[in-house]
């Protein structure tokens, strides 16, 4: 087993929509960033990576890359799990937390959940998925953008 923990933030922007876990929600602000600002699966593709020590996402899909503008962040979590497979690992589970204010992410949570655990080959009982506010304190508080956490456990193929 290795286990692996993931951290990201994106700061709010012009936008009509910000795309969390794959799925995109009507918002009045965006985020701002090289790909989709997708901060739910950027925390969990470093989660992924950081359990086999493989460096972060920023390592494997760099910024100043522009095949990566704009990017679909599901592409990373699929080749997450890709470079898993290759050194024959699978995930066990995962847990993500979102922190912002808003949008809501309650009823969009299950839809999240689907769509991760489809891009990982996994059952949606392996992928936690919850919000908090903080309560207007920091910059999510301040609704300056949205933060997530995730970690994950890792099992040996076969
Ligand atoms: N952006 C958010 C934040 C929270 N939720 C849900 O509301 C519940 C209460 O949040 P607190 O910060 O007051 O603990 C929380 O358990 C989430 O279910 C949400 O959907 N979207
Ligand atoms: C995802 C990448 C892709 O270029 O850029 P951003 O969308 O800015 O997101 P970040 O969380 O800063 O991770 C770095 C990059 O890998």
């Amino acid at each position: 087993m290795r286990i692996g923990q993931g951290f990201d933030v994106h700061a709010f922007g012009d936008g009509d929509h910000v795309m969390l876990g794959g799925v995109r929600i009507a918002h009045d602000r965006g985020l701002l960033a090289h790909s989709d600002g997708d901060v739910v699966l950027h925390a969990l593709c470093d989660a992924m990576l950081g359990a086999l020590a493989l460096g972060d996402i920023g390592l494997h899909f760099p910024p100043s890359d522009d095949r990566w503008k704009d990017s679909d962040s599901r592409e990373f979590l699929r080749q997450c799990k890709a470079m898993l497979a290759e050194r024959g690992w699978r995930l066990g589970n995962a847990d993500v937390t979102i922190v912002c204010e808003a949008p809501r992410i309650a009823p969009h949570a299950e839809a999240m959940r689907a769509t991760i655990a489809s891009d990982l080959g996994v059952g949606v009982d392996a992928i936690g998925l919850k919000a908090t506010t903080s309560e207007g304190l920091g910059f999510t508080g301040r609704g300056e953008g949205i933060a997530a956490l995730a970690t994950c456990l890792l099992l040996r193929d076969g």
